[in-house]
């Protein structure tokens, strides 16, 4: 089912009319007027956001790399820049940045935008940075066998500039590495410096 079409959190679909009253009640209790203009679309809004935003729970991401070439390039391939939103797990609020891909095939490549959608998948859901980051590494490794995967994963995370400690700027930065990128400084350096052109 993955990997064709762009997703909807079917789940939040079907329990449309739940969410929309569950939102209803939280606005209340944060002392708002629910029958006032601005908020009287609100909790179906919200509702419509989180069939978005959680779309990646409709999706098994090991799917999304169903389909594979065999080519015999065992060079590094880098797909950088791929700008993702998220939300944390443990506020719900957003976190969002880029991630960066390396990985060197071993007789078998994935096509580029699967890539993307690895990102996708993983991402839209109640995620942390340091899980999105091994998961797509992890998966990159069982789909496709590559003699070494790299990922590079850059957020900034609301629950940290909005409120509690309140830093904005600040930049989380995780990376996993995998196979050949284990042993060999070298490769890492060659990954990190494409990512700087
Ligand atoms: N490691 C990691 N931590 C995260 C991520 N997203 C949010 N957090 C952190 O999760 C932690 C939750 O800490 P708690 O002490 O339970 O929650 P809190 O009282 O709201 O913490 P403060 O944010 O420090 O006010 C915070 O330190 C957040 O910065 C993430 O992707 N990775
Ligand atoms: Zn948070």
């Amino acid at each position: 089912m993955a990997g064709k079409k762009d997703y909807v959190n079917s789940g939040v679909v079907r329990n449309r009319e739940q969410i929309e009253h569950h939102v209803k009640e939280i606005l209340k209790l944060i002392g708002e007027d629910v029958e006032r203009e601005g908020l009287l679309e609100t909790p179906a809004r919200v509702t419509r956001m989180y069939e978005e935003i959680f779309a990646g729970y409709e999706v098994d991401p090991k799917e999304v790399l169903g389909v594979t070439f065999d080519e015999q390039h065992e060079e590094l391939v880098i797909v950088r820049d791929i700008v993702y939103y998220s939300q944390c797990e443990h506020h719900m609020a957003p976190f969002f940045g880029k991630a960066h891909i390396g990985y060197i095939p071993s007789g078998k490549i994935a096509g580029l935008s699967k890539l993307a959608r690895l990102v996708e998948a993983v991402t839209r859901r109640l995620q942390v940075q340091e899980r999105i980051t091994s998961q797509i590494a992890d998966i990159l490794t069982e789909t496709l066998s590559p003699h070494g995967v790299m990922v590079v994963v850059e957020g900034e995370h609301l629950c940290m500039c909005a409120r509690g400690v309140k830093k904005p700027g600040s930049k989380t930065v995780t990376s996993a590495v995998r196979g050949e990128f284990r042993t060999s400084a070298a490769l890492r350096s060659e990954f990190l410096a494409l990512l700087k052109q």
